[in-house]
């Protein structure tokens, strides 16, 4: 029964895992559209504002979800990272 109740579980992460994984991947997609964006109208691929307005609105959906505010920045700066070296990839091509 428990033992039952712990893989009904792993599933469900197991899941719930491909699911953000391909959320991610969509995210970046648009953010390579922004960098096509950046580069055709000159602009940089660093916007601390925007990048703020975005961590600020994903501090208050994490409280929400009774997620900390270190968890989520910690997650965005990643996020942002891997948003920002994908619009740099861009320009080497
Ligand atoms: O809004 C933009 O300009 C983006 O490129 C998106 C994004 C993000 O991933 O949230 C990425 C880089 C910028 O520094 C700010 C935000």
């Amino acid at each position: 029964q428990q033992q039952d109740t712990l893989s009904a579980n792993r599933a469900k992460i197991n899941q719930l895992d491909k699911e953000i994984v391909h959320l991610l991947g969509e995210r970046m997609e648009a953010a390579r559209a922004i960098g096509i964006y950046k580069q055709a109208h000159h602009m940089e691929v660093l916007q601390s504002n925007r990048f703020n307005e975005v961590l600020q609105k994903a501090i208050e959906a994490g409280k929400a979800e009774g997620l900390s505010e270190e968890f989520i920045r910690s997650l965005y700066e990643a996020i942002h990272k891997e948003s920002i070296r994908q619009q740099e990839a861009l320009k080497k091509q």
